[in-house]
């Protein structure tokens, strides 16, 4: 059973956002879509994203585009709202973005 996961206000979701350039929620999941200068860069970091996905029993909707990469994550167990999880996520996926020639 997954531990209780505590849900976001509006305002704590607009302020937590605030911390995140080029972050919405769009669709009911916080969303980031990354442009890359070609294609397997956007292929690598999809593995790299996997992993930290992994270390972090939390996991996003990843669509990969030709040189693109869409990250939409929110909380499955807490019947798919946004929470600080999702931003766990997002602050650990934008860690290594710029490393992997994301804008
Ligand atoms: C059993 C496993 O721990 C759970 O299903 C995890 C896996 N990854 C997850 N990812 C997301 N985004 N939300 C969850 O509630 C979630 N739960």
């Amino acid at each position: 059973m997954d531990a209780q996961v505590d849900l976001l206000t509006d305002k704590e979701i607009e302020d937590r956002l605030a911390e995140l350039p080029g972050w919405s929620v769009t669709d009911g999941s916080l969303t980031r879509t990354y442009t890359f200068e070609r294609h397997l860069p956007a292929a690598a970091m999809v593995i790299h994203v996997a992993q930290i996905q992994e270390e972090l029993n939390h996991h996003s909707e990843l669509t990969l585009g030709y040189n693109t990469l869409t990250v939409a994550v929110n909380t499955h167990s807490a019947g798919h709202a946004v929470t600080a999880l999702d931003f766990t996520l997002a602050h650990r996926v934008e860690e290594i973005a710029t490393g992997h020639g994301a804008s």
